[in-house]
């Protein structure tokens, strides 16, 4: 099946967005499992931390469906839903809008550049749940809040909160890599503990509103940023009293930085995220699912001067985390 793409990213996050709204595509259940498998390997010749798949809705501007590497499926997509939500306001020409998830629909906001020439959206990360069960973590407590999750670690104090796809968060001094790693191994081999698996970040504290966050994405590994990952960073942060409420929290990644804002209204929380959706290329591939390959048919269309005011962007937020 032949099938057009837009690579994307939010913060060096890459995908490839697929718009079912403009064709006719139509994929099996099982299709989408082996397209995302197949386009995201590194190997193969497209390579992406997942798949956008950008969908028509009933209840919403658009649907938007995000798998993993792995071919899993993911409750939510910060990063990625920046990228939809610029592509889709661009088709509809629009700057506000709604997109359907997994458990929600969330509204996606162009705003004004947030770096020079940098086409910067912001998204709601919702719903937020501090129930253990919600992520799901077998552990019989009400909220588990700065605390040692036996068999993970000795000495690190993890957060489970769910924003809906499930996360581990841990605030440390320094961020090693490896340890990250080995972490978000362990706890994505523990199906006991954690039986649909868990993004896992580590978070530096930079200075008041400002925290540094890695992290070993469920489904991928470890990645340039994770946007659901770094608006729960900065939730967990608000929670430990390190950072307040209401205030923006700038959020450097491996790929850039992004700028949170934690909302609590009739007890519930959500997380504002606004970041960049930067367009990489356009081009069309060949998927064969029956041997497996995937062949590009098309000269790229590159963005080239976006890619270039990204760079500029990404050597700013490294020049202020050294
Ligand atoms: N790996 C994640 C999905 C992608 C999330 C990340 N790319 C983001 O920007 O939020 C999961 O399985 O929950």
């Amino acid at each position: 099946m032949d099938i057009q793409i837009v690579k994307c990213h939010g913060s060096s996050n890459d995908f490839v967005l697929i718009d079912e709204l403009k064709h006719q595509y139509h994929f099996s259940e099982n299709e989408r499992v082996q397209i995302a498998r197949l386009l995201c390997d590194r190997e193969g010749s497209i390579g992406a931390d997942g798949i956008l798949f950008t969908m028509p809705s009933h209840q919403a501007h658009a649907r938007m469906r995000m798998f993993n590497p792995d071919g899993s499926e993911a409750e939510m997509c910060g990063n990625g839903l920046r990228c939809v939500g610029r592509y889709v306001c661009e088709q509809l020409d629009n700057t506000e809008i709604v997109i359907e998830t997994k458990e929600a629909n969330l509204s996606v906001k162009q705003m004004d550049d947030m770096f020079e020439n940098i086409p910067s959206f912001e998204v709601a990360i919702e719903p937020v749940r501090l129930r253990p069960a919600s992520l799901p973590l077998n552990i019989a407590k009400a909220q588990h809040v700065n605390q040692p999750l036996d068999p993970l670690s000795e000495n690190l104090l993890f957060t489970a909160v769910a924003v809906p796809n499930p996360h581990l968060i841990a605030v440390v001094n320094r961020i090693e890599d490896e340890q990250l790693n080995l972490i978000g191994r362990q706890a994505n081999e523990n199906k006991f503990l954690l039986p649909n698996g868990v993004n896992v970040s580590f978070v530096q504290l930079l200075a008041r509103n400002k925290i540094f966050v890695r992290t070993y994405e469920r489904g991928v590994g470890l990645t340039n940023a994770c946007g659901t990952a770094m608006s729960a960073s900065s939730l967990t942060t608000v929670l430990l009293k390190e950072n307040n409420l209401d205030e923006e929290i700038t959020v450097f990644n491996r790929g850039g930085f992004v700028i949170c804002t934690v909302t609590q209204s009739e007890g519930k929380y959500t997380i504002q995220l606004r970041g960049n959706a930067t367009y990489e290329y356009d081009t069309t591939v060949s998927v064969d699912l029956q041997n497996g390959s995937v062949s590009e048919i098309a000269t790229r269309t590159n963005y080239v001067n976006e890619q270039e005011a990204y760079e500029q962007m990404k050597k700013y937020a490294q020049s202020q985390i050294i």
